[in-house]
């Protein structure tokens, strides 16, 4: 028969005491409550140990009752007052009693017959009677006195001296159900108890016991690695943080180059302008983005850039006629919040890009909307774009594919016309999710020559843009989509790690 450490230990104290109060065994172990009954219970499986439980109403004194035990119940005080003095007014019992001591006091004195009470001038006063000089221990002076020796003392025991319901309605005591524990070896357990080798237990096998032979001589613990415990939440990301890092790490595996950029703050140049986007575009008005109120205008990177820029704009390039207007530099150095990623391609386009090359940034981006558990007005985008000589509309829609699949999880992809200033053609993706169906997932194209070409590129570009938090809401099981930036304690802990 297999015993665990805690169960040989607690046969053999069992074996001296045969029979032991559970708290006893408790102390004679000097193991931890609970260890013992898991113990007591297992020796009981295995016919060696008996425990017996015995619910019993008890009865144990209240705040107030053991103060009584203490300075003695509001009766004898007074008593012992009349007792010096002959007769007392309720004034002078306050130099003994409590206010709230004082209310019942002349009804106690006088159903014990301590005290005759008179009225004399308005007031009433108080006499010790023959029986109050005479009067010596009571019942309820024994229960009390019992109850503040014992702590807590059986209800049938305290009924021999006086009900228990005079005692609760003096708020003197009161009733609770205990329940003890006693355990019992069986001749089993007498019998095995004394072959038990109780050997030192170990729960850390360390170097010093391999090298020395210890290990032979102690008993390794066993851990129940089922049995259920207290959850810990250690400190993790942000589970939205979480699933943006891992897209990260995906793009990065599969050869993107990050673009990063310090400020969420951009000018309209590098939002706008630089996308070959006009001046008058209706999504420029601030009922589509937003605007700083201070300061107002950032500053336009170099001339010849800028000189470009607005060439295209005006007159055109590569071919174009333009958008024939008069494209003003102080709308362009106007300064918002970004409002797609795409700013950031155009600032890496303008910087010089390695060709063939893969780019990609993951970007917090602005734009109004009624906030609600689909809609926020900030939210993420990734985007990114591949430049190559020989890059047509295919390798677009291929590579967008393969995000979809590599990203999304999807199965489907599908392809719709769509229009952006800056990408000619344009398309819209969207993906099939097992469980969201088709989700609209991005805005792709090749950008326009108009746009490149002032940048300083002479190869074709395509280009992406895809909305993630929907995606963040059905891998991380929500379907409000502020939780993805909620304080939300329980969420916070409890949030799934997604992939
Ligand atoms: N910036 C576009 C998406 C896009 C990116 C790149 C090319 C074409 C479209 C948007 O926010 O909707």
């Amino acid at each position: 028969m297999e015993l665990s450490y805690q169960e040989k230990l607690t046969l053999i104290k069992l074996n001296e005491l045969k029979k032991a109060k559970f708290e006893e065994l408790v102390k004679e172990t000097g193991l931890e409550q609970v260890a013992v009954m898991r113990a007591v219970l297992g020796l009981q499986a295995k016919g060696l140990a008996k425990l017996h439980e015995r619910s019993e109403r008890v009865v144990k004194l209240t705040e107030t009752g053991k103060k009584y035990a203490e300075i003695g119940l509001p009766e004898w005080r007074a008593l012992k007052l009349l007792r010096g003095r002959g007769k007392v007014t309720l004034d002078d019992l306050r130099e003994v009693l409590s206010d709230d001591e004082l209310k019942p006091i002349v009804g106690l004195l006088r159903k014990e017959g301590w005290a005759s009470v008179r009225k004399e001038d308005g007031k009433l006063i108080l006499e010790i009677t023959e029986k109050g000089l005479e009067a010596g221990e009571r019942p309820i002076d024994r229960a009390l006195k019992l109850l503040a020796e014992k702590g807590v003392v059986p209800v049938n025991e305290i009924e021999k001296l006086v009900p228990v319901k005079e005692l609760k309605r003096r708020k003197i005591g009161e009733e609770e159900t205990v329940t003890e524990r006693e355990v019992e070896i069986t001749p089993a357990g007498e019998e095995l108890a004394p072959k038990v080798e109780l050997k030192r237990e170990v729960s850390v096998l360390t170097p010093e016991l391999i090298k020395s032979g210890k290990w032979r001589e102690v008993e390794f613990r066993k851990f129940d690695i089922k049995a259920p415990v207290r959850r810990i939440y250690p400190g993790k990301k942000q589970p939205y943080r979480a699933f943006l890092d891992k897209i990260r790490r995906r793009l990065i595996e599969m050869g993107f180059i990050e673009m990063t950029v310090e400020s969420m703050i951009e000018t309209q140049f590098w939002n706008f302008d630089a996308l070959f986007q006009p001046q008058n575009h209706p999504a420029r008005e601030w009922t589509d983005t937003y605007q700083l109120k201070y300061p107002k205008s950032g500053h336009l990177p170099d001339e010849e850039l800028v000189e470009r820029v607005k060439t295209a704009h005006e007159r055109g390039l590569a071919g174009s006629r333009g958008w024939g207007y008069v494209w003003s530099p102080e709308r362009a150095m106007l300064l918002m919040p970004r409002a797609h990623g795409t700013a950031l391609d155009a600032r890496q386009l303008a910087k010089g890009v390695e060709i063939p090359g893969k780019y990609f940034t993951i970007q917090r981006v602005f734009r109004p909307d009624v906030l609600d558990r689909t809609h926020l007005i900030e939210f993420n985008q990734i985007d990114g774009f591949v430049v190559g000589e020989e890059l047509n509309f295919r390798h677009l829609l291929g590579i967008l594919k393969r995000f979809a699949v590599e990203i999304a999880g999807a199965r489907k992809v599908k392809f719709l016309p769509d229009y952006y200033p800056f990408t000619e053609p344009s398309v819209q993706m969207s993906a099939y999710h097992p469980e969201l169906g088709w989700v609209e997932f991005g805005g792709a194209g090749i950008f326009r020559e108009e746009m490149t070409k002032a940048l300083g590129i002479d190869v074709p570009v395509i280009a992406w843009g895809i909305g993630i938090d929907r995606l963040a809401m059905f891998k991380l099981g929500i379907d409000d989509i502020r939780y993805l930036f909620s304080y939300d304690l329980r969420w916070l802990r409890e949030a799934k790690l997604v992939w």
